[in-house]
């Protein structure tokens, strides 16, 4: 069953706690939580004091997306804060593993760790530590902002991926992050996602429960 996270990178920040609520009861499976930092992206989001504030509003899991330079340093703040996800891009990591390791040893083992690809990278650098990540989230759009485009080529990287976890026995869950709409979601179902995040298409719609269902239906399609 394919799982939605919405992004609040799109929801309105003067009510953020009603925002995630919102989804909530319109059927989101997780929270997606983008945190930037003006250098790894050319945008400035959230920091975990903003993620501790509104962790109880719901009970759905905090998916957290890091986009920052020195993922090290931010790692065990935002999972004190509440994540229940939290990934890094292998792009910005440069002991990516000691990273994965601390994540998943961080407040007793609360949190499971993700790693994140760029469009332009290749899943070439993380085939390696396959078995060691809960979650790769591909990137379908270049981060830093939402309602950007879907890039198409990432559609053959998810089915490559796929197929390499199943070859090397891996239970990560494969995510797949923007440009999801109702256009786009049945290609990136059908190559293999298992999560798909969504800002626009779910913030921007006038009834969110219908654009989440719309969203889970493609996968029939
Ligand atoms: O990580 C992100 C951007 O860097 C966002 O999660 C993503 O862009 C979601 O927004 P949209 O669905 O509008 O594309
Ligand atoms: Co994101």
């Amino acid at each position: 069953m394919i799982k939605i996270a919405p992004s609040i990178l799109s929801a309105d920040f003067s009510k953020l706690g009603d925002e995630i609520k919102k989804v909530e009861q319109a059927g989101a499976d997780l929270i997606h939580i983008d945190v930037m930092d003006g250098h790894f992206v050319p945008n400035l989001t959230i920091g975990p004091n903003v993620v501790a504030a509104v962790r109880n509003v719901t009970k759905l899991p905090f998916d957290v997306h890091l986009m920052v330079s020195n993922p090290q340093d931010l790692v065990l703040p935002f999972i004190e804060a509440g994540a229940d996800i939290l990934t890094v891009h292998a792009e910005a990591a440069s002991h990516l593993h000691r990273i994965i390791e601390t994540i998943k040893k961080g407040n007793k083992g609360s949190c499971q760790a993700g790693v994140s690809l760029n469009p332009a990278t290749s899943i070439v650098w993380i085939e390696d530590i396959l078995r060691e990540v809960d979650l790769i989230l591909l990137m379908s759009v270049n981060p830093g902002f939402g309602g950007q485009s879907f890039i198409p080529l990432v559609l053959e990287k998810i089915r490559r991926l796929k197929a390499q976890l199943k070859a090397c026995n891996s239970n990560a869950v494969i995510e797949v992050d923007g440009g999801i709409n109702a256009n786009t979601a049945a290609s990136v179902i059908e190559a293999g996602a298992d999560i798909l995040v969504a800002g626009s298409a779910i913030y921007g719609a006038k009834n969110c429960a219908a654009a989440i269902r719309q969203l889970k239906n493609a996968a029939a399609l």
